[in-house]
């Protein structure tokens, strides 16, 4: 694309432009329309690729960032306004509705020569899981700080979570256009907090007053970036560059920042340090701006430090630099280390995947298109996938094709012939696959063969549960189906039919998530059903010893099955259950029929399908240690499903025998208040809520940080803000069933100035007088 120039003003260059490096003119955003770039996307090559997260607490402006990154790169010819309900991004009805992401949706575009695959993911605590699936298939990831709020509870969730997979991230510092907005102190709270070492690229300018923020000064540049006010969608823009007599205070705190930037850099980078003494006599102005940006970039990669950015996406400021810093700095595939995948012979090991080899990729995200049916969204890892080839699933065993492969554009989706390694791609026509799915191709034998398997997603236990119940006996089907639809979408929703009562349960993570299945299964699937009261999902356990032998006897299909057991329960500290096997050594003698892998499978689920069960509401058993003592055979008619079903039996006859009991899910809290509120706060969650309280800290607490000083720019030199006071945070074991309506009650507490941020630790065990009410609760 040729740059056009439309007018000179001054020696100021006016950038009508998505890209503002060179100053040149670039293109009015609308003309580059996604199709466009559509025709042109198979020609990127994967180092050319990035495939990024925006990732962050609610509210931090995540989607509205997301918004002008798809304006500025021709996608859309409008910008989306979460406050209006027209967002890309967040196309649900129930996320348009509530103004949230629930939905990771995942879009392309192109941004100077690049694809850029960008993935919007929810801040709320109750979709964790979805940011979690987004995560394992990012490269790289954008962290959205709000610039009022700074570093909040979830952002230092989705920050660990990032942390795990070693995904190399920059930070946008958003929402400066705000009263109390401070930029530094949001950069103290990313080394204190996060323990995170942030550069900082960029200080905001403020209007005369500090009233609305009017763009950027670059330090690796040095340059100012500021925004055409007259151009209320921001996309045009003019660098030029900072001067010492325009702005003596910025001027002194650009110095103060660009030599800090030179200074982090050279203690992490040797090249740097080079080009500092050989190329600019050691003057930190003198470092060019290609040099400073390739150090940031290994430095960045190496997850040694983050780049952070600032503006105000809402008011169209600094989006633009922001995707230029994706493509500067943020990881292409082939930068990444080789995705870790499981082979059957080489047992529970991880091996590194060559991408060069035959395809192997991870489905992580299934959505439900009403006129296409399940769209699949891979990764691919390794190898390539072409259109209509056979796949075959190695967790599901299954074969299904590829009917279509497309690109998505949020809603709108290009179809395209082959997703390469690297890349992210949607795969219509399989209807069996689930997030977290491995698929290869079906005449890949030696995959299959050794079941390859991509390291699987963690799934955090369900608190929550309710019953659905169908408007009439004819709406059952299609509720079944829209459930089948929904858990295939999201493995942490749980559907089961409660024995006694015959009522369908649905689980999920919190009350949100559950808000929204209902929602999605009223309006997006039309189910008439009800929903009723959503319940804890406790778990249960045993306080003694129990021991039990049953003998499992049926015909099954006209031929006898027999097999018996011997177990021994006992309580245990461990928040899992575990196993022991003691056998008898002349077991696989005795059964010349059957193999031992095979057997160890049908105890496996035998043990599985007996704690799954417990005595006193029949919630799943927790902190539970089961010994096979014996397994009692029968010659020939000794059948797996006799094995399992002979183990199965002999838990649940031992667990009565155990002082079976209630246990209830354990939160960690963490709430954030001024000083003066720490009394109430204190007293209301150790005395009516039932916590124990572990520990008090200040949110600036030093000892917590590295001994490194980091660069953070005054926030009097931009605009009034009030001095920066360090809040205490409250350490608080809960159990769940207490913190029910807590944000309510800590709004009140604090007068609207506290928050907090809860996660499940555990289970823990209740009063017997707080179990029997639980009891006689559930029991109606
Ligand atoms: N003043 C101001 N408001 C902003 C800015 N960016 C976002 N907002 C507002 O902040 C609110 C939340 O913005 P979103 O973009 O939905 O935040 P999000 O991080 O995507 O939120 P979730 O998807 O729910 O996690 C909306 O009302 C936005 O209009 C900004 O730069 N300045």
């Amino acid at each position: 694309m040729f740059p056009i120039q439309l007018s000179l003003v001054g020696n100021q260059r006016l950038i009508l432009s998505t890209r503002g490096r060179s100053g040149f003119i670039k293109t009015l955003p609308w003309l580059r329309h996604a199709r466009e770039f559509a025709s042109n996307s198979k020609d990127f090559s994967i180092s050319k690729t990035r495939n990024i997260g925006i990732i962050a607490h609610i509210d931090a402006g995540k989607t509205t960032t997301s918004e002008r990154m798809l304006y500025y790169a021709g996608v859309t010819k409008k910008i989306g306004d979460i406050d209006h309900g027209d967002t890309v991004m967040d196309y649900l009805a129930a996320e348009r509705e509530r103004g949230i992401t629930i939905n990771s949706a995942a879009i392309t575009f192109g941004w100077e020569g690049h694809r850029i695959n960008l993935i919007d993911t929810p801040g709320h605590v109750d979709f964790t899981m979805e940011v979690e699936r987004a995560v394992r298939v990012l490269d790289g990831a954008v962290t959205v700080l709000d610039g009022v709020a700074g570093v909040e509870a979830q952002t230092e969730t989705v920050w660990k979570q990032a942390d795990k997979h070693s995904i190399p991230r920059i930070a946008f510092v958003n929402k400066l256009d705000r009263t109390g907005a401070a930029f530094g102190r949001t950069v103290k709270e990313m080394w204190k907090k996060l323990r995170a070492r942030p550069l900082v690229l960029q200080l905001p300018i403020y209007a005369e007053g500090g009233h609305g923020i009017r763009g950027v000064a670059d330090l690796v540049t040095m340059e100012t970036v500021l925004w055409d006010p007259t151009k209320i969608d921001g996309s045009a823009f003019v660098r030029e560059p900072l001067v010492e007599s325009t702005d003596p205070k910025l001027w002194e705190e650009a110095v103060r920042g660009r030599t800090a930037l030179v200074e982090a850099l050279a203690e992490m980078d040797d090249a740097i340090v080079e080009v500092f003494f050989e190329e600019a006599d050691g003057e930190h102005l003198a470092v060019p701006a290609i040099a400073l940006k390739a150090a940031l970039r290994r430095v960045t990669l190496e997850n040694k430090a983050v780049p952070v950015l600032c503006g105000a996406a809402f008011k169209n400021v600094g989006v633009q630099p922001v995707l230029d810093a994706v493509i500067d700095y943020l990881p292409s595939p082939l930068d990444r280390p080789p995705a870790l995948a499981t082979m059957r012979d080489a047992k529970t090991a991880l091996i590194p995947l060559s991408e060069v080899g035959k395809l192997c990729a991870l489905a992580f995200k299934v959505t439900h298109d009403p006129r296409r049916g399940p769209l699949v969204y891979v990764k691919v890892y390794s190898g390539k996938l072409p259109v209509r080839a056979t796949l075959y699933n190695t967790t599901t065993n299954h074969k299904e094709r590829a009917n279509k492969l497309l690109q998505m554009y949020a809603r709108e989706a290009e179809e395209i012939p082959v997703i390469q390694a690297g890349n992210i791609g949607v795969i219509v026509g399989l209807k069996d696959t689930r997030t977290g799915d491995t698929l290869v191709l079906a005449n890949d034998t030696q995959a299959i063969k050794s079941n390859l398997q991509l390291n699987t997603i963690e799934i955090p236990s369900p608190a929550f549960f309710a019953a659905i119940e169908p408007d009439a006996v004819s709406e059952e089907q299609a509720i079944e189906e829209a459930l089948r639809n929904l858990t295939r979408e999201d493995p942490s929703v749980r559907v089961w039919t409660d024995e006694e009562s015959g009522q369908m349960l649905i689980s999920g993570m919190g009350e949100l998530h559950l808000d929204i299945i209902k929602d999605r299964l009223i309006n997006d699937f039309k189910c008439k059903a009800t929903m009723g009261k959503m319940r804890i999902s406790y778990r249960e356990t045993c306080q003694a010893p129990g021991v039990a032998s049953t003998v499992y006897d049926k015909e099954v299909l006209g031929k006898k099955s027999r097999a018996g057991c011997s177990v021994t329960l006992e309580p245990t500290e461990d928040p899992s259950n575990q196993i022991t096997i003691q056998l008898q050594e002349d077991l696989a003698d005795s059964l010349p029929h059957l193999t031992q892998e095979d057997i160890d499978q049908a105890i496996q689920t035998g043990y599985q399908s007996g704690l799954s069960r417990g005595a006193v509401l029949g919630f799943p058993l927790a902190q539970v240690h089961v010994k096979i003592d014996k397994l009692e055979t029968f010659g020939a008619e000794t059948t797996l499903g006799a094995i399992s079903a002979s183990v199965s039996n002999s838990i649940q006859e031992a667990l009565r025998h155990a002082d079976p009991c209630l246990l209830e899910p354990m939160m960690e809290v963490h709430a954030e208040v001024n000083e003066h509120h720490i009394g109430s706060v204190v007293s209301d969650l150790s005395g009516t809520r039932r916590g124990h309280v572990i520990g008090l800290y200040a949110t600036d607490d030093k000892t917590a940080v590295q001994d490194t000083e980091v660069y953070s720019p005054p926030d009097s030199l931009h605009q009034d803000v009030d001095a920066y006071k360090a809040k205490q945070v409250i350490k608080a074991h809960v159990p769940l069933s207490s913190m029910l309506g807590y944000s309510n009650s800590l709004r009140s507490l604090t007068g609207g100035n506290g928050q907090f941020s809860m996660r499940v630790i555990g289970y823990g065990a209740m009063s017997k007088d707080r179990e029997r009410s639980v009891v006689q609760e559930m029991r109606g």
